[in-house]
């Protein structure tokens, strides 16, 4: 079964906790964005995770170096899953996955910005990531061309273990699961809606239909 993940791309984690009262029963994995953990810094997992023991916790760190360190500090902090940047060298990413050996934890591989994504994907998966995410950012899904759809080709396409991020929304999540993606992640599609519990559980159903 496809696992929702909701990326919390909000300032402060008295926001994140309050969005997250509303969202988390519908959800499997919590994910702080870079810009949350940015702006409130690594206490914001270690007070999510106290609050939502049962979720797995996703530190959206982008690491693009310095992959052991940054791995081995967000997971002291409570975090089950960190990011590393693709187009980091496999030095770094080598680095992240083994802070996460030592922490029991997991390293995914964000593939935001990478030229050939499906190339990359089954390197890094070499590497010892959990999985890899095929993922449009924010500014390129505001680009003219953007397309969720190449980015379930190339998942489908790479072979390897893999999320989708980028612009997933209740009409589209069906297609992400059909393309074989093991995580959906879906960020705007929640935080932006009006009842943001009833949006996550709509994406919730959609995957269970
Ligand atoms: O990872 C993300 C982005 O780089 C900012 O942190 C988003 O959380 C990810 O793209 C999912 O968000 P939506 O595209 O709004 O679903």
């Amino acid at each position: 079964m496809t696992k929702l993940q909701v990326a919390v791309d909000l300032l402060t984690t008295a926001d994140a906790l309050a969005l997250l009262h509303k969202v988390a029963p519908h959800v499997d994995i919590i994910e702080l964005g870079t810009p949350l953990i940015k702006s409130a810094g690594l206490s914001a997992i270690s007070a999510i995770k106290a609050a939502h023991p049962d979720k797995e916790v996703f530190a959206d760190l982008k690491t693009a170096d310095a992959g052991f360190l940054e791995a081995d500090i967000a997971f002291s902090a409570g975090a089950d899953l960190v990011t590393v940047l693709g187009v980091a060298g496999d030095a770094t990413i080598k680095g992240a996955v083994e802070a996460g050996v030592k922490h029991g934890k997991k390293v995914v591989c964000d593939l935001i910005g990478v030229e050939n994504r499906v190339e990359r994907a089954r390197e890094v998966s070499k590497l010892g990531v959990a999985f890899v995410e095929i993922h449009a950012g924010l500014d390129e899904q505001a680009q003219p061309g953007y397309s969720i759809q190449a980015l379930l080709d190339d998942g489908r396409e790479a072979g390897v273990p893999f999320s989708v991020a980028g612009g997933v929304k209740v009409d589209t999540i069906k297609a992400v699961q059909e393309a074989g993606a093991d995580v959906a992640v879906a960020g705007g599609a929640i935080y932006s809606a009006e009842d943001p519990g009833a949006a996550a559980k709509a994406l919730k159903d959609a995957l269970a239909a």
